[in-house]
């Protein structure tokens, strides 16, 4: 039975905008080493957990959350695992959490803070520059990612490669007014700086008023005889309700994972996996999402 006042188990948490990058961080993060028994928790949109399936982590130690993307039912389950987790006979070193890219990092954060057995190491933002300034602008989810930069410990920025100077310059200064106390990593920047020290975060933060819009969820077989091209014609047109997909498919005879993030599509040759043919996906309610949805089940 675990010591009731044994050390508290410290908690990562991965923040971030649907694509930002969350999956592919924790990846890297694992890869790098974690301690024995670090146990990884991941909450994805769909109703087929692709990250977790992406997450090169295996066994026992990876538990998938099945509620969906909005935060607040993720809090409901997350609270529920934590303190079954709490009372495992042997509970694991570390957390690492992956939220939906949805989440309001903060709401998952209190969470863990009135947990017993947990302590909340740091969150990690992940943060896509090359559509940062276009979301940020959006205003059906501008205050929800300005909201996860503002809650970060840690912002790990990437895809900023193809930004000229004057641009990163701006964003950085825009990242800086939304969280001047957080640690910034730079991934694939060309500089090869890592991380710049930060000051101590404060102890309270600004809440922003919390809007999140009216998402939508849709899971869809598609037939094996889809062709990758028909698919990305059909999302580039539809692109306007749609924040993000994913799944295994089958395309011009062979198996992908695929992805859809940011207006982009990444196809990436796999072998067959449970679930595949099925894109999920996410977006905003309303007739383009509904236009969307009607063509692709015309494809089936
Ligand atoms: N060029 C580039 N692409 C990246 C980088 N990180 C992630 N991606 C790509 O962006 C897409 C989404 O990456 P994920 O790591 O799945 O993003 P996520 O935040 O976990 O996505 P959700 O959990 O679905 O919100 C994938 O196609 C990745 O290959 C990066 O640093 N550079």
């Amino acid at each position: 039975m675990a010591e009731p006042d044994a050390d508290p188990i410290p908690v990562i948490l991965i923040a971030g905008y649907l694509g930002a990058g969350k999956t592919t961080w924790l990846n890297a993060h694992l890869r790098d080493g974690v301690a024995p028994d670090t146990l990884v928790l991941v909450n994805d949109f769909g109703t087929i957990n692709v990250d977790a399936e992406l997450i090169d982590y295996a066994g026992e130690r990876l538990l998938k959350l099945s509620s969906g993307c909005l935060c607040c039912s993720l809090s409901d389950e997350l609270g529920t695992q934590l303190s079954r987790i709490g009372r495992w006979p042997a509970p694991p070193a570390a957390l690492i959490i992956e939220t939906s890219g949805v989440a309001r990092p903060r709401r998952i954060a209190d969470l863990i803070r009135v947990a017993r057995r947990f302590r909340l190491a740091r969150i990690v933002t992940l943060v896509d520059l090359a559509s940062l300034a276009q979301r940020l602008i959006d205003s059906r989810v501008g205050e929800l990612v300005a909201d996860q930069i503002a809650s970060a410990d840690t912002l790990s920025l990437n895809r900023g490669d193809d930004l000229d100077d004057a641009e990163r310059e701006r964003l950085m200064r825009r990242l800086h007014s939304l969280n001047p106390h957080a640690q910034v990593a730079h991934a694939g920047f060309r500089t090869g700086r890592r991380e710049r020290a930060a000051p101590k975060r404060p102890l309270t933060l600004r809440r922003t008023d919390e809007r999140d819009p009216d998402w939508q969820r849709f899971a869809i077989a598609l037939p094996s005889s889809l062709s990758r091209q028909t698919l990305e014609a059909l999302l580039t047109e539809h692109a306007d309700g749609l924040a993000r997909a994913k799944g295994f498919l089958q395309a011009d005879g062979r198996h992908y994972v695929f992805q859809w993030s940011g207006g982009q599509a990444e196809w990436t040759p796999t072998a067959p996996r449970p679930g595949a043919r099925q894109l999920v996906g996410i977006g905003f309610a309303g007739a383009p999402l509904d236009a969307l949805i009607a063509a692709l089940r015309a494809l089936a």
